[in-house]
């Protein structure tokens, strides 16, 4: 039985399961209230935004009144991934909303909200996307043009601030309350830790201590080919893009399977970043990249996007070009920072992948075996936000306290999560900073007030 379709009972490749999977069914709680005043106030804001046709906007209404109504209805119509769906199902069309598993039940209103959109439909509508107009007033708002001019205080940091600066800035990103100021320095870092439940940075910064490419290179599938300097600087060994171009369509880069520059003992020199918000989030996991590429010597960068519109401000490929485009405009620091990218894309040391899977309603530990294989290729996988942590360590009730080296020790490598809390689940705290933060009265596992950095190695 998978981690998905069951309230209990094991996972695949041994992930834990033995807690109760989050459902909606409790009326006035925080999942409930997702499901019933967030979605169907999300359908009003997408009405608003886009000047629809009748046809779109009788199927926002047949949407609306479907989640009010209560039984999940199955998509009609002609779908590019019908046959994703039937696999992904897991019994639960024709089940209430409230009794699906929350993440399950959380997705699908995505899905079923591009339907009513005619996101994939040929015709005119096709390929417009219903949150667009948040995304573009969120990238092109104040608040992102004082982000970018804070770069410039960058170079004054040495690299240990950078390290640290860029990861706390990484995390708090989907934050939109927080104007972190990079230029602060110390000091102003010293202000976010407290909001720390948990901080393996040391773990995460150790292990990327050790992943400066050398030239070496698996690319073709050869280890004898030398890979390419990227960015001029002769200390750092450029990856040479995955030889094999003839790869699963939803991929785009190079063979998921192939790695790319090795270290100096061989091992691989690629990290996954798996992205989560688009705009204020994005750019900072662009800025952290760069520093991993140029400054730390990382080998290859692959970054996981969506393939299409999700969870509102999800990235998708459309987001990364318009996020380098936003820096290149800003000039100075970012402007910088925006080039390096753009030619670590242009050599193939910063990789893109749009996964199916990655707008699958299911935990990580049901992924398929290509993207497993993607994860396995690098030496560090970097999750970011709170759905993928949810999907990482399983969106279960966990006792907090459950190691989460434990949960997520079906992942084919080493990980990390950086998110700020904004859902119920949590492993791997301390029972001193749990009992500390449940006296607090605070409702600390939703309100974004909290985040941690975990990782096993
Ligand atoms: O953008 P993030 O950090 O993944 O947050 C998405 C989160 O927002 C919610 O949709 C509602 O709070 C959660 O259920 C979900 O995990």
């Amino acid at each position: 039985m998978a981690d998905g379709d069951s309230r209990k009972g094991p996972g695949r490749f041994g992930a834990p399961s033995d807690a109760p999977v989050i459902l909606s069914d409790v009326p006035g709680s925080f999942t409930w209230k997702v499901l019933h005043d967030r979605h169907p106030a999300l359908i009003q804001k997408v009405r608003d935004a886009t000047p629809y046709d009748p046809e779109r906007l009788r199927a926002l209404d047949l949407l609306l009144g479907e989640i009010t109504e209560g039984v999940i209805r199955p998509l009609e119509g002609a779908m590019h991934d019908r046959d994703l769906w039937e696999s992904w199902d897991r019994g639960h069309i024709g089940e209430r909303w409230d009794d699906a598993p929350f993440l399950w039940s959380e997705s699908y209103f995505y899905r079923k909200l591009l339907a009513a959109v005619g996101y994939f439909d040929p015709g005119p509508w096709q390929g417009i996307d219903p949150f667009e107009p948040f995304k573009q007033a969120e990238l092109f708002g104040e608040a992102v043009d004082d982000e970018l001019r804070a770069l410039d205080g960058f170079p004054a940091l040495d690299v240990g601030e950078r390290d640290q600066a860029l990861i706390l800035r990484a995390l708090w990103g989907n934050r939109a309350d927080l104007v972190f100021r990079i230029s602060a320095g110390g000091s102003g870092l010293a202000a976010q830790v407290p909001g720390l439940v948990a901080d393996d940075s040391a773990l995460i910064w150790s292990m990327i201590d050790g992943l400066s490419a050398t030239g070496g290179s698996l690319a073709g599938g050869n280890p004898a080919v030398g890979g390419g300097l990227a960015d001029g600087d002769p200390t750092v060994g450029g990856a040479l893009a995955g030889g094999d171009s003839t790869v699963d369509g939803s991929l785009v880069g190079g063979d998921p399977a192939v790695g790319g520059a090795l270290t100096a003992d061989g091992r691989s020199s690629r990290i996954c970043l798996v992205a989560d918000n688009a705009g204020s989030e994005l750019l900072p996991d662009l800025v952290l990249i760069d520093h991993l590429l140029h400054a730390r010597g990382v080998g290859e960068v692959v970054l996981h996007v969506k393939p299409s519109p999700y969870y509102v401000s999800d990235a998708m490929m459309a987001d990364v070009v318009a996020c380098l485009r936003r820096m290149s405009e800003a000039g100075g620091q970012a402007g910088e920072i925006g080039s390096r990218l753009r030619e670590a894309m242009g050599s193939g040391r910063l990789l893109v992948r749009a996964h199916v899977f990655s707008c699958a309603p299911l935990p990580y530990s049901e992924m398929p075996d290509d993207l497993r294989k993607d994860f396995a290729s690098a030496s560090l996988t970097i999750m970011k936000g709170d759905l993928n942590y949810r999907r990482l360590v399983g969106d279960r009730d966990w006792p907090p306290t459950t190691p989460f080296a434990e949960v997520t020790g079906y992942f084919p490598g080493p990980v990390a999560a950086l998110r700020t809390l904004k859902s119920e689940v949590v492993v791997g705290l301390g029972a001193e900073t749990v009992t500390a933060l449940e006296a607090s009265g605070q409702p600390w596992r939703v309100s974004g007030t909290h985040g941690l950095i975990q990782a096993r190695s």
